[in-house]
């Protein structure tokens, strides 16, 4: 029998096995097989990425711009070329489907590709004379070491959302993604120093919430970047706050998707099962309840029927919808949400539970999952599932549906199906959700826009990707300066008066 994988460390450009005694499995979620063995790395481990990633900073911070974004040109080709091999590490850990998978890398790609333009994005502003003979000036300059802490659910895009725009800033960076799936996140970071990042700018140290502990308290990381749950999102941005860093944690949400009797029906309802059902829910922009205005409740059978349709496989078949729940733990928790959904009165319309997949008997499949009749004081509807559970909702206008979704203390995205200009530009200026797509379910941004994710769904101020990457991942230092004008040039004065 052939020895399971134990994923190594990367620290200081090198792949090194952790001297830890606490390894923990990473599970095939089709299959159940282990796959590898993830180190939860020991307190000097993580001093010694930390140390490392101080070390590099000193010249990688006075490295030329253009050396930054040829190491960035250099890195997207890479991506480029090891999709296929990603997209399988990706399926092997995570469970979604290959297709989701390289979605997944796109977006990553993506962001890599607008660090590319990173000397046109970390510009300073300049006041010639802003008082007489003062010029007053502004650097844009990187933090020092910074830290990422990612979630499972997209264990290639969640670290691009961070490390690209901050190493191109100048920075040093530990990465520690989700010990769940952590091999593609590795196998990503090889890539980037591959690229040509100098050993020691970008680190990966696995672990659990004592890692993730040791970065947000560490002295020498600067500011710490977080996506995943809203209870550990929390934790996290309390911790770097009181430490003293700067932090951002992007967290749980609860996306609302309206329809309006106006809209499409062919495009809103096929739009809406992928948005709910796509990555099996386990997507912080998933859209997991459809708030249904007037007529449109009546589209609410031909939506089931759609729903069934759906293939739910291993994610290692091109033809499936859906794959598995990440793991056994997150099944029985979606399961044990849809009994209490049932329990607590809501009309159980689609119930994806107690599926078999021929082939993966093992495999932890819920299916597409749809409940009717669903009001705000149900655990369905206060909890974020992160399944493939959609709760509907009626209301009888455009301004319940509003008022409806911003009651809701999430603010992550929010979708409205319309026909009526008029009717999308009322949402737009009054949905209070920071996230916002018209006839687009999923509405997150381009990466050069900022992911910008509001309410409870988020803290601190700035968000990943675009303009406030950049702000995020940088000081602006001002310099106000006053040089005595040049001899000749004083003499030339003097002499003309
Ligand atoms: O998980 C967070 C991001 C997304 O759903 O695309």
């Amino acid at each position: 029998m052939s020895e399971v994988p134990r994923v190594p460390l990367l620290i200081g450009g090198k792949l090194v096995q952790s001297q830890t005694t606490e390894w923990r499995d990473v599970i095939n979620p089709a299959t159940q097989e282990v796959v590898a063995k993830v180190p939860f790395a020991t307190r000097e481990e993580l001093d010694l990425a930390v140390s490392n990633a101080k070390e590099a900073f000193k010249t990688w911070r006075n490295s030329g711009q253009g050396a930054r974004m040829r190491v960035m040109l250099k890195f997207q080709e890479l991506l480029r070329a090891n999709t296929g091999k990603l997209a399988e590490m990706i399926t092997r850990e995570h469970g979604k489907t290959l297709p989701d998978a390289e979605g997944e890398i796109g977006r990553g790609l993506e962001v890599v590709e607008h660090a590319c333009s990173i000397a046109n994005l970390q510009l300073g502003e300049y006041a010639e004379n802003a008082a007489s003979g003062i010029d007053v000036y502004t650097l844009i300059q990187p933090l020092g070491v910074c830290a990422g802490i990612t979630a499972f659910n997209f264990p290639v895009m969640l670290p691009c959302f961070m490390f690209p725009i901050a190493v191109a800033c100048g920075n040093s960076f530990v990465l520690k993604p989700s010990e769940q799936d952590p091999t593609s996140s590795l196998f990503l970071a090889q890539l980037a120093l591959e690229a040509g990042l100098p050993p020691g700018v970008l680190n990966v140290v696995h672990g659990g919430p004592d890692t993730a502990n040791g970065l947000c308290e560490h002295p020498d990381i600067k500011a710490v970047s977080f996506i995943g749950s809203t209870r550990v999102g929390t934790e996290i941005y309390n911790r770097a706050s009181a430490a003293g860093k700067r932090c951002q944690s992007m967290m749980g949400a609860k996306n609302h998707c309206v329809i309006l009797p106006d809209a499409d029906p062919e495009v809103a309802l096929n739009q809406l099962v992928g948005a709910a059902f796509g990555a099996a829910g386990q997507r912080c922009m998933a859209s997991s309840v459809a708030v249904l205005v007037g007529d449109a409740r009546n589209w609410l059978p031909d939506f089931v029927e759609r729903s069934k349709k759906l293939k739910v496989n291993s994610g290692t078949d091109r033809e499936a919808d859906l794959g598995p729940l990440v793991s056994p733990n997150a099944k029985k928790r979606v399961e044990s949400l849809i009994q209490k959904g049932v329990d607590e009165g809501a009309k159980l319309l689609l119930d994806g539970r107690n599926l078999k997949v021929s082939g993966f008997e093992q495999g932890n499949f819920v299916g597409p999952t749809i409940f009717d009749g669903v009001n705000e004081d149900m655990t369905i509807y206060t909890e974020e599932i992160f399944g493939p559970v959609l709760c509907c909702v009626g209301v009888e206008t455009l301004e319940d549906a509003v008022a409806f979704i911003n009651r809701n203390p999430n603010g992550n995205g929010v979708a409205l199906f319309t026909q009526d200009g008029g009717a999308a530009r009322y949402f737009q200026n009054n949905i209070d959700v920071g996230q916002v797509g018209i006839n687009v379910p999923i509405p997150v941004p381009v990466a050069w826009f900022s992911f910008t994710g509001s309410r409870g769904s988020k803290l601190g101020d700035l968000g990943p990707n675009g303009k406030q990457a950049v702000q995020f991942w940088t000081q602006t230092k001002t310099v106000t300066a006053r040089w005595s004008a040049h001899a000749k040039t004083v003499n030339t004065t003097i002499s003309m008066r």
